[in-house]
């Protein structure tokens, strides 16, 4: 589409607000400072957003902290059905949301349409599971007395959420604290604050009180220092990188916070001989290019099996080399352009050593400005930098092996464990690799593992706690035990 199509397109933003929104008030920064959110495919200027001062971010917090009482002491039942209208509005307002996606990620509209779906998803999950924090009665132990222990909200809760899903890394913490009966302040990322605002103001108008629910933005390292150092603050949920997370967790001490951390990843993908070969190709396809490879569950690694190596190689060549590259906003763009400048450095700094150390280029190439071509290099070294470094981006770097104890080996060699994929049509391997992978998600025959509705969440490097499901619920919920004697 020609500018003047695209500036049709992204002019009717009806969710677009260009405030911060805290304590159920849409407010500027007190000095009067902003941060540019830009479009990354043109480099052009979406709007501003304020740069809130410390006593505005610390104001939110108060107003978290004041709301709390009233909001725990809501019926869980009511707590769920404001979010079930919550979820409502996001589906109605599901193209808007999805567009300001595409023009603050860059994503292709069709990733910012599932990503929509996808974060809507976590409100569904948690509009539920609210009234199912459930308390036990416990045979007391000595006569004349009654044990029981119930499920109580944690308090003051923060979220610190990345570009990569702006709606859904929010809506995933946002959803399972409110329906627990916590009050939130989140911080988006300054490069993707859109869609967490338009989140504010659907919240709004679902009913979520004044204070229990604030997005915040400005200095990171400034909201940071009050969201980790904060007595008030009982809860901290992240997901970002690692270095960034492990910064957060030190700050979190002094207070003992309660802390949900999702971080970096480096997925590794076994592809075996007797896997099947179409599966095998559409599983790696998804794995590594979704979200135009920025996500910390893509396949960072793909390992293959000698004897289905080549045609492997064969038939995942072809299907890179048909994706198109363009406007997130287009819809037949398959690739969008990646967050920033430095992430298709990343990329292109992966590919350079990936071909001097041996590495055959079979598609794509060097990216330039925010464009990454699907790129895919074959004959990969077993120690190169993509296979130890999250590469963050549309770069697939094959590695051949022989046996199944090397593609383990190779595998587990990591200090992260996220996610890992593997495709096999044997039962056994497919039970072995399952029990031998170090990772906290595997994904047997399919690349696409995310769903609302399961345990998502690492171990090691990758970070503790779990985001979806129930289990979701409880990283929002302390267990309180009462010993009632003399009965
Ligand atoms: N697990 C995941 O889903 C993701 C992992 N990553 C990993 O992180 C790498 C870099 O991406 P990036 O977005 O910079 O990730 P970061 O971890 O730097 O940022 C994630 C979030 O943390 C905030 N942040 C950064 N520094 C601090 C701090 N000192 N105190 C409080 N908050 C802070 C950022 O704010 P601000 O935007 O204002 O800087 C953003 O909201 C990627 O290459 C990838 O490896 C990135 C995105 C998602
Ligand atoms: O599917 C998801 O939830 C995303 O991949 C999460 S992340 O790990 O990329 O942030």
């Amino acid at each position: 589409m020609d500018q003047s199509q695209r500036n049709a397109v992204i002019a009717y933003k009806p969710l677009l607000r260009a405030a911060a929104y805290v304590d159920g008030q849409w407010v500027d920064g007190a000095a009067g400072r902003t941060i540019e959110v830009t479009d990354p495919f043109t480099g052009g200027l979406i709007t501003t957003i304020p740069a809130l001062e410390q006593a505005q971010v610390q104001a939110a917090i108060d107003a978290a902290a004041r709301a709390f009482p009233a909001w725990a002491r809501t019926p869980a039942r009511e707590r769920g059905k404001i979010l079930r209208r919550l979820l409502d509005l996001i589906m109605a307002h599901r193209d808007d949301l999805a567009r300001l996606i595409t023009l603050e990620n860059g994503k292709p509209l069709k990733e910012a349409y599932g990503e929509v779906d996808y974060g809507a998803g976590f409100v569904e999950v948690y509009a539920e599971e609210a009234p199912r924090a459930l308390g036990e009665i416990i045979p007391a132990p000595v006569p004349g007395r009654k044990l029981y222990a119930e499920r109580e909200p944690v308090g003051v809760s923060v979220a610190i959420t990345p570009w990569n899903f702006p709606l859904a890394m929010l809506t995933r913490k946002f959803a399972p604290a409110l329906a627990a009966g916590c009050t939130m302040v989140a911080k988006p990322a300054s490069q993707t604050p859109l869609a967490a605002l338009a989140l504010a103001q659907l919240a709004e108008e679902a009913g979520v009180p004044p204070g229990v629910f604030s997005v915040v933005t400005g200095s990171a390292g400034m909201i940071g220092d009050l969201f980790t150092s904060s007595p008030i603050v009982r809860k901290l949920s992240f997901t970002g990188s690692t270095e960034v997370g492990v910064k957060l967790m030190a700050a979190c001490a002094p207070t003992v916070k309660r802390l949900s951390m999702e971080l970096g990843g480096n997925a590794p993908m076994l592809i075996f001989d007797d896997a099947d070969l179409a599966t095998a190709v559409d599983a790696a396809m998804i794995a590594k290019f979704r979200n135009c490879g920025q996500s910390c569950i893509a396949a960072n690694r793909i390992y293959v099996q000698r004897g289905i190596y080549d045609a492997f190689v064969e038939s995942f060549a072809q299907r890179v080399a048909a994706m198109k590259l363009g406007d997130g906003l287009e819809e037949d763009t398959d690739i969008g352009p990646l967050i920033d400048a430095p992430a298709v450095a990343k990329v292109n700094e992966h590919l350079e050593d990936a071909l001097s150390g041996g590495g055959r280029l079979l598609v794509g190439g060097k990216g330039e400005g925010r464009m990454q071509p699907p790129t895919l290099v074959v004959d990969v070294a077993p120690g190169a930098l993509l296979t130890r470094e999250e590469t963050f981006g549309p770069l697939a770097g094959l590695v051949a092996f022989d046996a199944y104890e090397d593609a383990i080996r190779l595998a587990n060699d990591t200090p992260f464990g996220l996610a890992s994929y593997v495709c096999s049509t044997s039962p056994t391997t497919i039970a072995h690799a399952g029990r031998d992978i170090e990772s906290g998600m595997v994904g047997v025959n399919t690349g696409l593992i995310s769903t609302p509705y399961a345990p998502f969440g690492g171990v090691k490097l990758s970070g503790i706690g779990k985001e979806g499901s129930s289990h979701g619920l409880d990283e929002y919920l302390n267990i309180k035990y009462v010993c009632h004697a003399g009965l």
